[in-house]
């Protein structure tokens, strides 16, 4: 089939990547034209694992194609995906303006019968509108379809390749048969491609991110208490995770939930809330458990230094909002690090690939160490803020003689009580007690 992917970020990217994998003539179109430069001599422009292989591949093989000329991309394509931004507005609302302003081009570009497919997170009656944007120009007959995305950065060509189910939201029947055979080869492995209405659709992607941003912060709220009362929130997590009805996935407390769409999803979920008259009160509640939740690692390192973190060096492992990404996009580190500069201390940090990003927002606001040892070096404590394999094992000793205090601020949890006392390490995680 002929499609074309309107926007390439992650979504964009991913998704035209894998539907050219499948055998399909894709042309993905971006404004931004030094993006699309890179992308056209073979550059990936985010760091997402096993990507780079089948980007290279399906380039090579001249069905993965990019271009600025939206009005050439589309008049060729039979599907067109809109992967726009959808960030929070002013008022915490999805601005749908990226959308709604490609919606409003298509109609004049478009000459034949087109399925426009919403792959961005939008509210519910984001299709009406954008079915609107495109008929107040089109002459000839379309379809607008809602087919959220559920990919997780880190493993998307996984998630996209081997979704656990398509949600395709649509009553037009010809739009229908057109992406049940683009979603077959998906599918395979008995995974549904589920039918519904567009509006159900647009909800099935809040709810699914609101579910999930709600059980990390019930979690973070269980962790809270266990350090309270004395018990360790593995356990309670092994005991309760084994009920199936519970699940054992997305039950890890930490220092909150970041990320491009968690922290905007509930937020703009929360507001179409307030707008239909039904206002979400666990949604508030997520909301402010997580912000609390992204600072809380700070009380317990200004007890540790007995209030005074002036002139401390801080050294943070981690930097992107979670491990397998360059994502910094509502990184608890950041916060983390705000609050540690505010209080007079300095910070190194390392992370495997987001140190870039991170420059460009900080700049020289702390410094760059080449490796997580180095980072580490003269500090009189660590922050661990993102849990990136290289540091689930480190080698300890080579870290204490490093570090000019053996103290340790876990904020994902990443190693064993017991063998960090033995290791005279002072060592302060979520949730989690040594029981003797
Ligand atoms: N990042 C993720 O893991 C996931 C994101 N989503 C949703 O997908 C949507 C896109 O998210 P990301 O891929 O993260 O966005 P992004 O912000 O990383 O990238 C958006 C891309 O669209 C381009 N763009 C902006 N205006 C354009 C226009 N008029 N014409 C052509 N290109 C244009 C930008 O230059 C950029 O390359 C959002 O609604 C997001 O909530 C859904 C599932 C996963
Ligand atoms: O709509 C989206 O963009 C995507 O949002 C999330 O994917 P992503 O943001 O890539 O990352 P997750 O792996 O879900 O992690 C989100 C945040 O929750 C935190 N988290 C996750 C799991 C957990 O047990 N505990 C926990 O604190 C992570 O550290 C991270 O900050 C969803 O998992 C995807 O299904 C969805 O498509």
């Amino acid at each position: 089939m002929k499609i074309a992917v309107v926007g390439t970020g992650y979504v964009g990217l991913v998704t035209g990547t894998c539907l050219a994998e499948t055998g399909n003539d894709v042309i993905c179109v971006d404004i931004d034209a030094s993006k699309v430069e890179k992308m056209k001599s073979g550059i990936v422009p985010i760091y997402e694992p096993h990507l780079d292989v089948i980007f290279e591949r399906n380039i090579k093989q001249k069905r993965l194609k990019f271009t600025t000329d939206l009005e050439s991309a589309v008049k060729k394509a039979q599907i067109i995906f809109l992967a726009l931004p959808t960030p929070p507005g002013e008022d915490g609302s999805a601005d749908l303006s990226y959308v709604l302003g490609v919606a409003d081009q298509l109609g004049k570009i478009i000459e034949d019968y087109k399925v426009i497919i919403d792959k961005s997170t939008v509210p519910v009656g984001t299709a009406e509108k954008v079915h609107a944007a495109v008929a107040a120009n089109a002459k000839v007959d379309f379809d607008v379809v809602s087919n959220p995305e559920f990919l997780r950065e880190g493993f998307a060509v996984d998630d996209f390749l081997k979704p656990d189910r398509v949600v395709i939201g649509t009553e037009s029947p010809r739009a229908r048969k057109i992406l049940e055979e683009l979603y077959k080869p998906y599918v395979r492995q008995g995974n549904p491609i589920i039918f519904m209405d567009e509006k159900s659709a647009e909800l099935t992607k809040y709810a699914a991110n609101a579910f999930l941003a709600t059980k990390i912060t019930f979690m973070n709220e269980i962790a809270n208490f266990c350090e309270k009362v004395g018990a360790d929130v593995d356990m309670v997590r092994a005991g309760i995770g084994s009920d199936t009805r519970i699940g054992k996935r997305f039950l890890f407390p930490g220092i909150g939930y970041g990320g491009s769409c968690f922290p905007k999803d509930v937020q703009a979920l929360s507001k179409s809330g307030i707008e239909a008259g039904y206002p979400f009160q666990i949604l508030d509640a997520v909301m402010k458990v997580n912000q609390e939740q992204k600072t809380s690692i700070l009380p317990k390192i200004e007890d540790y230094f007995n209030g005074d973190l002036k002139n401390k060096k801080i050294a943070i492992w981690g930097l992107a909002f979670k491990p397998d990404t360059d994502d910094i996009r509502e990184a608890p580190a950041l916060y983390i690090i705000e609050e540690l500069i505010k209080r007079g201390a300095t910070v190194t940090a390392y992370d495997p690939e987001a140190m870039d990003n991170v420059s460009k927002v900080l700049g020289n606001k702390i410094n760059y160490a080449l490796n997580m040892y180095a980072a580490a070096e003269e500090a009189d404590a660590l922050v661990i803020a993102t849990e990136w394999s290289a540091f689930r094992t480190p080698d300890f000793s080579k870290l204490a003689k490093k570090l000019k205090n053996k103290v340790i601020f876990d904020g994902r949890n990443l190693y064993d009580l017991e063998q960090m006392k033995e290791q005279g390490y002072y060592y302060s995680s979520i949730g989690r007690t040594l029981i003797a």
